[in-house]
């Protein structure tokens, strides 16, 4: 048994807890072509005998936290993810179950869920994030003329296949291996400028023209086979030049919110594709304007600006 007296000295330790927070994760189920998403991020909070740790530095009670970190992602491949409360008793159970000095587990589970983009077939892989996206307008005017930049931001897309990267300049400082099935992932700040300028001709229908633009780029988006994401980002805008006779212009700023396989081999487990960890930094960062042919660029290229 551990010696649970304290040192003599006036500080007694009150109550503590330990643990690994904001585990991130993913994990694809792959039912054929139709994929399914689960997206928790998950906080391990650890306590029970604990005393020594505190009073004399001696770890012999405490599992570190990065174990409690890699039972988060082993858990998702060896049980997979049907619910957050289905995984978090998991969790809970192993560590109360498994370490005799811990004992008592709170694992806290934020789910961010998904909806998919197009119905089933297309789109069986490619996702949009709920909760709605902010919606934005800029409209400025000059007493004779009128300039209309509308956008939105915040909106989370995820395609978890058909992306690759590769056949990039490698340098001594590339590290990065080359992908053939990725997960692809990022959101959405984008700005779209009407060539509407004048009182004299008529206004476009703003309500439709945002949902249709809103409904291409995420078509886009899903139906890109995309090498890219400077690829898919390209497709997003021409598609929206292409069927919006209303917009000239069109800026996005996309972070690449990467997504990184789980080493599970320490574990005696494969990771076929389906446990990831979703990074939050740092992120790349993809930001172009497409143009109608022969039309000027008006947007800012710094999309904070507008
Ligand atoms: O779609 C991508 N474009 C890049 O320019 C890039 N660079 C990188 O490291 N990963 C990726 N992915």
């Amino acid at each position: 048994m551990a010696d649970h007296s304290h040192p003599a000295r006036p500080a007694v330790l009150g109550q503590n807890q330990y643990g690994k927070a904001e585990n991130r994760v993913v994990k694809i189920t792959r039912d054929g072509a139709t994929h399914h998403v689960k997206d928790l991020n998950v906080s391990v909070s650890l306590s029970g005998d604990m005393e020594e740790v505190h009073y004399s530095g001696s770890n012999a009670h405490v599992l570190p936290t990065d174990t409690t970190k890699n039972t988060v992602y082993a858990f998702a491949k060896e049980y997979g993810i049907e619910s957050a409360e289905q995984f978090g008793i998991h969790l809970a159970r192993h560590f109360v179950t498994s370490q005799e000095p811990i004992r008592r587990a709170r694992i806290r589970i934020e789910e961010y869920a998904w909806q998919r983009i197009g119905t089933s077939g297309e789109g069986a892989h490619s996702f949009v994030r709920e909760g709605r996206e902010t919606r934005l307008a800029q409209i400025t005017y000059d007493g004779g003329t009128w300039e209309v930049v509308s956008g939105l931001k915040d909106l989370v897309v995820m395609n978890s296949t058909d992306s690759e990267f590769w056949g990039y300049v490698k340098d001594k400082y590339t590290t990065l291996p080359e992908a053939h099935d990725r997960i692809l992932a990022t959101e959405v700040s984008g700005r779209w400028r009407f060539n509407w300028t004048e009182d004299a001709r008529e206004m476009p229908d703003w309500e439709k023209s945002y949902e249709q633009i809103r409904k291409h780029l995420l078509q886009a988006f899903a139906d890109t086979y995309s090498l890219s994401l400077q690829q898919t980002l390209y497709e997003m805008g021409a598609r929206i030049i292409e069927h919006r006779d209303e917009i000239d212009e069109v800026r996005f700023s996309l972070p690449n919110k990467h997504h990184f396989l789980v080493d599970l081999e320490p574990f005696g487990l494969k990771n076929d594709n389906e446990v990831y960890l979703a990074a939050d930094r740092p992120y790349g960062l993809i930001e172009a304007t497409v143009l109608r042919d022969g039309c000027e660029a008006r947007i800012p290229v710094d999309l904070t600006n507008l």
